[in-house]
């Protein structure tokens, strides 16, 4: 659950890198970007909700839900950690939204310190050497052999951990769970050493330079999948027709938002939209009461349902969602 007291930005922009602490030159400081990779459902999103210690990028048992570069952030003692999260690297369709999403991939690895390369440990598939292939030497690289809880002899882990690392240049191998907090912790001290010392970029308690609004239509989707279950094309999205802020009668704040869900078929529709419309209401609902939350404030919700076809096949339309 996101923090209310915490920074969010309040329009579509970024927040700015302004602040008391922010841009100063301090002895000792570090800061730096770290990007998660992997294939789907290894658990990079799971991570980055530890590492940063807040609900940021959304999570569920279906494959690719994440699908927007996500940034986090927290800053531990001396060192603010700038995460960036990457869609699960797709491989089987070759449609325009998994190239754009292939695309985002390699635009996140490109210009970080420190990459975490997250795989479950134990395990090595098609998937998994496919994202590898992207990054290139020259960043450090860490393997995060994830949900290390699943496994219930540590002895074969060994074996495995040695042909790791005959494939890649690994700079440490880190097995953990990101499900613990103790690992969490740890990680923070191991990825430390590889930001550079350079003054913070944002103020100690910023998370996320994410808009509310782009918040809002996360939150939107996770409750979208959360309710209808495994057979709703990961296709579908929100789209965020109107946010506005209305002057409140009371001092709290209320605003004003307008979504629509963009299913791919008549079927779908009416799978979201469920018997008697209780199923969006229920999503509708859900999303409301955790915006509230998330903002601080009075939150009025009006979702529509429409059927776009094929709109996954379509470049200039993934790109008019805001998938670039
Ligand atoms: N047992 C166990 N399960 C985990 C762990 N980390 C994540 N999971 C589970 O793995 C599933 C996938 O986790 P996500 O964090 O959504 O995975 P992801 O890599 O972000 O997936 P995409 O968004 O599809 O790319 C969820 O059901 C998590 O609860 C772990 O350390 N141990």
């Amino acid at each position: 659950m996101m923090d209310a007291t915490k920074t969010v930005a309040t329009n579509d922009q970024p927040v700015p890198t302004s602040g008391e602490n922010a841009g100063e030159t301090v002895a000792g400081r570090r800061c730096g970007l770290v990007a998660i990779v992997g294939k789907p459902n290894v658990g990079k999103s799971t991570l980055l909700n530890a590492l940063v210690g807040q609900k940021i990028s959304i999570t569920s048992r279906k494959a690719q839900t994440t699908r927007h570069r996500i940034t986090g952030i927290r800053t531990v003692g001396q060192t603010q950690f700038v995460f960036v999260d990457t869609p699960g690297f797709q491989t089987r369709h070759g449609n325009a939204l998994n190239r754009s999403l292939n695309k985002t991939v390699v635009g996140a690895v490109g210009d970080v310190d420190l990459i975490l390369f997250v795989v479950e440990a134990g395990s090595f598939t098609l998937g998994d050497a496919k994202v590898l292939s992207l990054l290139k030497g020259g960043t450090p690289t860490l393997l995060i052999a994830n949900k290390l809880d699943n496994i219930h002899r540590r002895a074969e882990i060994a074996p495995w951990l040695k042909s790791m690392q005959e494939r890649h240049a690994f700079t440490e191998f880190v097995p953990m769970s990101a499900k613990n907090a103790k690992d969490i912790e740890r990680l923070f001290g191991i990825c430390e050493k590889y930001l550079p010392e350079q003054p913070w970029w944002h103020t100690e308690d910023e998370l996320t330079d994410r808009s509310e609004k782009f918040l809002a239509s996360e939150i939107i989707r996770e409750k979208l999948f959360r309710l209808t279950g495994d057979e709703l094309p990961y296709t579908s999205t929100v789209v965020i027709d109107k946010f506005e802020e209305e002057p409140g009668k009371t001092a709290s704040r209320m605003v004003r938002i307008a979504a629509t869900l963009i299913v791919e078929r008549d079927g779908h529709k009416a799978m979201v939209i469920g018997e008697k419309g209780e199923r969006l209401k229920r999503i509708g609902t859900e999303a409301r009461q955790e915006l509230e939350k998330l903002m601080d404030a009075k939150v009025f919700l009006e979702l529509w349902v429409k059927v776009r076809s094929g709109w996954a096949d379509d470049e200039a339309r993934v790109r008019s969602f805001g998938y670039e």
